[in-house]
């Protein structure tokens, strides 16, 4: 069950390092790093023979290479095992993702002028992106859209899916489903650290892509920091965290029940930040109540035992601090007047007003892709959205009188730096009487 902590009788910032050790991996022990760097190394030097013998280990599923890629078949056959609802609810769901980034989307701004100056931009997609779906304690169809989706809306060509399989070496067929209803192109059944590697290097059987994007544990998302710079990467999402503010207007059941819903995520961190006691008192009952309703129940209810906590602090204005200094994935308000609360507001991954928007529905329906900066990360990025698929390119035209005007300070600049040739090459453009060199 949750722990309760006020605040003036501990140090929250020291509680919150606590619950984060080993989920966070910026905090990582060093144990987890050293097995992050050899399963990428050994990807690295050895490819696909690697990435089956990690996939027997950890996912228990005996592929050979030849295995890896789903078969256009697979994806067929996977359409007879989900509902009729089920497709309905995820074509509702691409719909608004499609929506909302479509809206998002960078748009193209008119170049600058300025006497013989043109300073023009160009934004191009990415060519191919690496998408990372989570399969190993939950399956994720959901996270196929809020990853692929932005992808395509920014135009990208090649969509490469990874995602772990079930035991027996399949991935389930919502996933399947899901993948194909968002233009995925290439879906490959491997998982864990050895996916991300195979997608950052390349093997016989796997392409490197230029971005590799998505969430994971805190394997997933050290190897993915790892790999950086062999290939672009979003962020850093690993496991869930909530952190709700309420005050005594709220109702108690409510927030249970999206606590709940965080740690479901086993594991995922669950933080209620409120001054009320009396609120403090009444989450406790009806979580509860309502953990014995829940499929995952012993697992919901280690992880709120380990991972979730209720603060309890003086007023509102330390509530809104707490959250700040902690900037979680989720932050969800429930106050009397929470568009008060959000003003205060400065880090979050996503920001969910009143009583009635949930957390799930951002996983799964809004629009905004429900995958986040975690780890306090908020601080620095924001969620995934089209324009992490698409690159900025400046484009700049001088003409020879705009040279001739700041020739002067490009000299000077360079010559702080002991750069004379970066001068000569503005000099040697204005110099008097000099001729183009006629061709022989
Ligand atoms: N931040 C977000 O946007 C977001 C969105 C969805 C899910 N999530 C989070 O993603 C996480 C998904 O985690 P998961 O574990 O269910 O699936 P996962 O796919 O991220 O991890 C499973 C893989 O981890 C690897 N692994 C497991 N134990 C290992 C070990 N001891 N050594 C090396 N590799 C090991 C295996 O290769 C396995 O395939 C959850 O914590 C969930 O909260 C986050
Ligand atoms: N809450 C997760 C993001 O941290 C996303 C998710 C997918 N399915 C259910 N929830
Ligand atoms: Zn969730």
């Amino acid at each position: 069950m949750m722990r309760i902590l006020k605040t003036w009788e501990c140090d929250a910032s020291l509680e919150i390092e606590k619950i984060k050790q080993g989920l966070d991996p910026l905090n990582s022990s060093s144990d987890i790093r050293t097995t992050v760097l050899k399963i990428i190394q050994d990807v690295k030097k050895n490819g696909d023979k690697a990435i089956a013998a990690y996939g027997k280990r950890f996912d228990k599923a005996p592929l050979s290479p030849e295995q890896f890629r789903v078969k256009e078949e697979e994806i067929e056959d996977a359409y007879k095992y989900v509902t009729g609802k089920f497709i309905k609810a995820i074509r509702l769901a691409i719909k608004n993702i499609q929506t909302y980034q479509n809206h998002i989307r960078i748009q193209n701004v008119k170049p600058l002028r300025s006497k013989g100056v043109i300073l023009d931009t160009i934004y191009t997609p990415i060519d191919s992106a690496g998408i990372y779906v989570p399969g190993g304690a939950a399956s994720y169809p959901s996270t196929v859209l809020m990853n692929a989706i932005p992808a395509q809306v920014a135009g990208v060509e090649k969509i490469v899916m990874v995602s772990p399989p079930k035991e027996d070496g399949n991935i389930p067929p919502e996933r399947l489903v899901a993948a194909k209803e968002a233009g995925v192109s290439e879906i490959y059944k491997i998982g864990g650290v050895q996916a991300i590697a195979a997608l950052a290097f390349g093997t016989k059987t796997i392409p490197s892509v230029d971005k590799i994007v998505g969430p994971g544990n805190v394997f997933v998302t050290l190897a993915k920091k790892e790999i950086f710079g062999y290939a672009g990467i979003d962020m850093l999402a690993g496991p869930s965290e909530v952190l709700i503010i309420a005050d005594n207007h709220a109702n108690p059941s409510y927030i249970a029940s999206d606590l709940l819903s965080q740690a479901e995520h086993t594991p995922g961190i669950s933080l209620l930040v409120t001054s009320s006691k009396l609120l403090a008192k009444q989450v406790l009952a009806e979580i509860t109540l309502q953990i014995k309703t829940l499929s995952r129940s012993a697992g919901t209810n280690e992880c709120l035992s380990k991972y979730g906590v209720i603060f309890i602090t003086k007023n509102m204005n330390e509530c809104i601090a707490l959250s700040n200094a902690i900037a979680p994935e989720h932050l969800q308000i429930m106050t009397q007047n929470p568009k008060a609360v959000l003003s205060g507001i400065k880090h979050a991954g996503a920001v969910f007003v009143g009583d009635y928007t949930p957390v799930a529905l951002g996983d799964y329906i809004a629009g905004p892709s429900h995958v986040l900066p975690t780890g306090g990360t908020a601080r620095f990025s924001s969620g995934l959205s089209v324009n992490d698929f698409i690159k900025r390119t400046s484009v700049i035209t001088y003409s020879q009188s705009a040279l001739r005007s700041v020739q002067q300070d490009v000299s000077e600049i360079s010559a702080s730096e002991g750069l004379d040739a970066h001068a000569k090459s503005v000099k040697i453009r204005l110099d008097s009487g000099r001729k183009k060199p006629s061709v022989r």
